[in-house]
């Protein structure tokens, strides 16, 4: 059999261009917009617990910094490519001008299995990771956050070890840092947070209601475990959740704390008492008025996009839908509120973060929340309104206005001749 290997690369080059085309952009700012700034490709050692050194390898690319200091999280996965990065990496360009903070777009990811490592083998590689790309990184420069499994700690030991470089404390280099060494209030959640934002707002447009609404949730991890939290509080009915291990099933509604219990004690989700197992494929298909990928790029493609029911589609991963995928869904009347729109909560309580961070003064959870909250609903209003102008969907009203805001800055500051 013949598996196609589709590059995230290429999936948004290709949405890329196809707003490019309809902004009517010359030749030479696509070519300025289209390209990755700076690559940086790290080929690193570690000791291991057994006394073995391992090389590892390791990204950070910058997309493009015209509108701020290079903004994006770090990704710890066997999967991570150099491809994959700068997909990432370009996202989060569009990502934070659909939001209108200050930034630039940049991700980082190390080809490793960090379920398969010691603590101690962890912190090491995360140091020296730091270490090897504390040449970009930098409160003014290059701001790392964390992304899929990465979390507050490797951010704790990314910040300490390019403090010690500089010889005195930089929180305001890294993001998503716990409370104690300058984390902002809000942050853990914020990613989820902004997804409930938006999924709200969608379902308003669409006229459903949270009580006569079901859910499937892809990925239980940060964004996928707090959505399903903060949707279960909202009064909507989760129905299917899965994790890397596979997806749990219950029509008449999974109790999400339990089921965060269930995870926290076995491991996984696997097995979950009162739950039919589904494979991720199945659990993607299962009847529900809402889906929310949460985990990884690809997820619906031209094989399954037929196949979906759901009538609104919430990407808080970043990329889970290819492109053909995308036309069948438009086709099918789905609608679909993209990734650079749906998840951006988490990079604007990270900007949230670096401002504290950089005046040495800190907000409470509830300016923060309300803070999200208020840029998220006023990003998806103006997303709506372009694609309902532009008799477009929302993916491309949210591209018109991001390219156009990056195109702006470009354009002001001359960078090209
Ligand atoms: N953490 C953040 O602040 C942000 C994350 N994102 C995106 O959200 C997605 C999830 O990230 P996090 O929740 O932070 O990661 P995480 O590491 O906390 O959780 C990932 C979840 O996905 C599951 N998973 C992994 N591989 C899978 C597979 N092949 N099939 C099904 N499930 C699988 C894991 O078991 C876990 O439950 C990623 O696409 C990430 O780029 C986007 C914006 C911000
Ligand atoms: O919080 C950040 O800076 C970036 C989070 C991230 O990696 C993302 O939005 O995909």
């Amino acid at each position: 059999m013949v598996v196609d290997v589709i590059s995230p690369y290429t999936v948004a080059v290709a949405q890329f261009d196809e707003a490019a085309e309809r902004l009517g952009l010359s030749q030479s700012m696509r070519n300025v917009l289209r390209a990755p700034k700076r690559e940086l490709i790290v080929n690193f050692p570690v000791r291991l617990d057994n006394g073995d050194v391992q090389m590892f390898t390791g990204y950070r690319v910058q997309h493009n910094i015209n509108r701020g200091p290079a903004k994006g999280g770090i990704r710890f996965s066997p999967e991570v490519s150099l491809d994959e990065v700068r997909a990432l990496a370009m996202w989060m360009t569009w990502k934070c001008a659909v939001v209108d903070i200050p930034f630039g777009g940049a991700k980082g990811g190390v080809i490793c299995d960090p379920h398969q490592m010691s603590r101690g083998e962890l912190e090491r590689m995360s140091r020296r990771y730091a270490t090897e790309i504390s040449i970009l990184m930098g409160p003014n420069s290059d701001i790392p956050a964390p992304d899929m499994n990465t979390n507050p700690q490797v951010m704790a030991w990314m910040m300490d070890t390019y403090s010690m470089h500089q010889g005195y404390s930089v929180p305001a280099a890294i993001t998503g840092k716990p409370l104690a060494i300058g984390g902002s209030e809000g942050r853990l959640d914020a990613t989820a947070r902004g997804v409930q934002v938006v999924t709200r707002a969608a379902m308003r447009h669409l006229g459903m209601s949270p009580e006569r609404s079901s859910v499937v949730i892809q990925g239980f991890g940060n964004v996928g475990g707090i959505t399903a939290r903060l949707l279960h509080e909202m009064g909507c009915k989760i129905v299917g959740l899965s994790d890397i291990s596979g997806g749990v099933y219950n029509p008449q509604g999974i109790d999400v704390p339990t089921a965060m219990r269930f995870s926290r004690e076995h491991g996984s989700l696997r097995g979950m008492p009162g739950t039919e197992p589904v494979t991720n494929r199945e659990l993607l298909e299962l009847p529900c008025d809402i889906l929310i990928p949460a985990a990884l790029e690809n997820q619906l493609t031209k094989d399954n996009a037929d196949h979906v029911q759901a009538r609104l589609i919430v990407e808080a991963a970043n990329g889970p839908t290819t492109n053909e995928a995308d036309h069948i869904l438009n086709d099918n009347g789905v609608l679909i509120v993209p990734d650079i729109l749906a998840n951006a909560g988490g990079v604007t309580v990270s900007y949230f973060e670096w401002v504290q961070d950089l005046q040495h003064f800190f907000w409470s959870e509830n300016e923060i929340n309300q803070r999200l909250e208020s840029i998220m609903t006023r990003s998806f209003d103006a997303v709506l309104e372009k694609s309902t102008n532009q008799e477009t969907n929302l993916r491309m009203g949210a591209y018109l206005l991001a390219v156009s805001r990056v195109a702006e800055a470009t354009e002001l500051r001359g960078i090209y001749p």
